[in-house]
């Protein structure tokens, strides 16, 4: 029996015909029916212009569910229970007369979560029309990323939904929030007065973070072509990595202790400027070469492309936090499509101890990482110093980790999907995992000046070969200051 209870709810999926729906949040609404997590009188309502008849929708829909779950996770009875709770309804998201039928399936009393996985032009139509038919007053509205591609347009969308909703009840997504390792960074940091004593300039030298994909960019062409990788993935998910790896421990957990927390982090960031450009950041896009031992084209040769497109599919950036904890502690970042291996971690690296007692030669190896490791194997190491064991041996150093692989440790339970966790922190009116209005604005004001640096350099992203670490000049980036990336092989 679950420990949570959580009240009834009607789950109005904007969009399910849509990938985001079909891979992520049907299969997170039945792993949440599998674990007891939705309420018994639970309603699903799963809306998309397509004009079929709902019955061959809800095939779709539970066709999408068993493709995308493991096998031992088929539980015939809970899938019954699950298909039980869908209905499809066909409708045009910006005709504010095919709400009355949406409305007519709402239940009065109980709250609406209206989750928008559709384009974000069609957000404040949306919100518009459910005010329009009524349904404002018990709503909570879940946006999807990202919330326009400047600072400029990002408040465009934040006002249209502002016109109908207040701040409270808005919950805008980054599923990294939802990773249970991210999470983890707040109870690693706060719950452990031994990281805490020890993180900030005194004791860091510097941080990586590091989120890199073997994936390309193949049918999403046309969508990540007008993004790249800096508005994709560095503006939201590696900002909220950083944040929580920089920001002051909030007073509680309330969604907004720990986001006024994060906030002061982005107001922090050292701008970078044009003069600085070349020097901090590197912008790649990536050419043919191989991932997973096969052949794979460049991203200009990806079916649709315009073979003169000059977006990034790979950033790497040096930042800085302008604060009395971080004063002159670098923050590396860098994100990639088809990179040499998937992997997402942060990396903490600690200064050398003040004063040096053991051999010249072994000086070199002194180092204590802390290595928070998102994806795969999630876990957590720390790098420390012993002494290598043997009578013939004397004080030689060596350098050894203290591993918690969290699913080796916890064998019983299985890690979630990140949109399992943030469909449930939703569905009880948890803001903590969601990203506030002003965060997403001063991300987008911090990115907007690269964007604009760039554009005024002409910058053209420097070419790598799929299934390496980037460009040379990345290596260079971090080489300059006397470092290197983590774990590159
Ligand atoms: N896919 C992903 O992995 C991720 C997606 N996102 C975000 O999630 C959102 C959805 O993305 P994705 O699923 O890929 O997009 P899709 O284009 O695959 O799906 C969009 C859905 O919205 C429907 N839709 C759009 N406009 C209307 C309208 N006026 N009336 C009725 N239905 C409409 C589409 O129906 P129709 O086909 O009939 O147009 C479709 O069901 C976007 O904001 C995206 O940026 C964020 C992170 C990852
Ligand atoms: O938001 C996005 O994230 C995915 C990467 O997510 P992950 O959970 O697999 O690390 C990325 O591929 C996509 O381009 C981006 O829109």
């Amino acid at each position: 029996m679950p420990a949570i209870i959580v009240e009834a709810v009607t789950f109005a999926l904007f969009g399910a015909t849509g990938d985001l729906s079909t891979r992520k949040l049907f299969p997170a609404l039945y792993q949440l029916d599998r674990a007891g997590l939705l309420n018994e009188q639970t309603r699903v309502l799963a809306l998309a212009r397509e004009a079929a008849p709902p019955e061959a929708q809800l095939a779709r829909i539970e066709q999408a569910v068993r493709a995308r779950i493991a096998a031992e996770e088929v539980d015939e009875s809970v899938m019954q229970r699950f298909i039980g709770r869908l209905d499809y309804l066909a409708m045009d998201f910006r005709r504010a007369e095919d709400y009355a039928s949406l409305a007519e399936r709402v239940a009065p009393d109980r709250p609406l979560i209206a989750y928008f996985a559709t384009p974000a032009a069609v957000y404040g139509a949306i919100c518009e029309n459910l005010a329009g038919a009524g349904l404002a007053e018990q709503s909570r509205v879940v946006l999807e990323k990202p919330i326009g591609h400047d600072l400029a347009s990002s408040k465009v969308v934040n006002e249209a939904v502002a016109r109908f909703f207040p701040e409270t009840r808005v919950y805008r997504i980054d599923h990294y929030l939802g990773k249970e390792t991210v999470q983890n960074l707040i109870a690693l940091r706060f719950a452990n007065s031994l990281f805490e004593t020890q993180w900030d300039h005194n004791h860091i030298s510097h941080v990586e973070i590091t989120v890199a994909e073997t994936v390309g960019i193949e049918g999403r062409w046309g969508y990540f072509d007008q993004a790249g990788q800096l508005r994709d993935m560095l503006q939201n998910h590696l900002l909220q990595l950083l944040c929580l790896t920089a920001m002051d421990p909030p007073s509680d957990l309330a969604a907004d202790s720990i986001r006024d927390e994060k906030v002061k982090v982005l107001k922090a960031l050292a701008p970078i400027t044009r003069e600085q450009i070349s020097q901090r950041v590197v912008r790649g896009q990536y050419g043919s070469g191989y991932s997973g031992g096969k052949p794979v084209p460049g991203y200009l040769e990806e079916e649709n492309a315009n073979p003169e497109s000059s977006t990034e599919t790979f950033i790497s950036l040096r930042a800085d936090i302008c604060n009395w904890r971080w004063a002159g502690v670098p923050f590396y970042l860098r994100t990639g499509k088809r990179m040499a291996q998937k992997l997402s971690q942060i990396v903490i690296h600690f200064k050398e101890p003040p004063f040096y007692i053991f051999a010249p030669e072994q000086r070199s190896l002194i180092t204590n990482r802390l290595i928070i490791r998102l994806q795969p194997q999630e876990g957590i190491s720390l790098q420390v110093m012993t002494k290598e064991q043997g009578l013939d041996k004397g004080m030689h150093l060596r350098s050894g980790p203290l591993q918690l692989n969290f699913s080796e440790t916890y064998k019983s339970s299985r890690i979630p999907d990140a949109y399992e966790r943030l469909l449930l922190e939703v569905m009880q009116g948890n803001q903590n995992l969601f990203v506030r209005k002003d965060e997403i604005e001063y991300a987008w004001q911090w990115c907007d000046q690269l964007i604009e640096g760039w554009s005024r350099l002409g910058d053209r992203p420097k070419i790598y070969p799929a299934g390496s670490w980037g460009p040379v000049a990345s290596i260079a980036l971090i080489t300059r200051d006397g470092r290197s990336w983590y774990g590159d092989l």
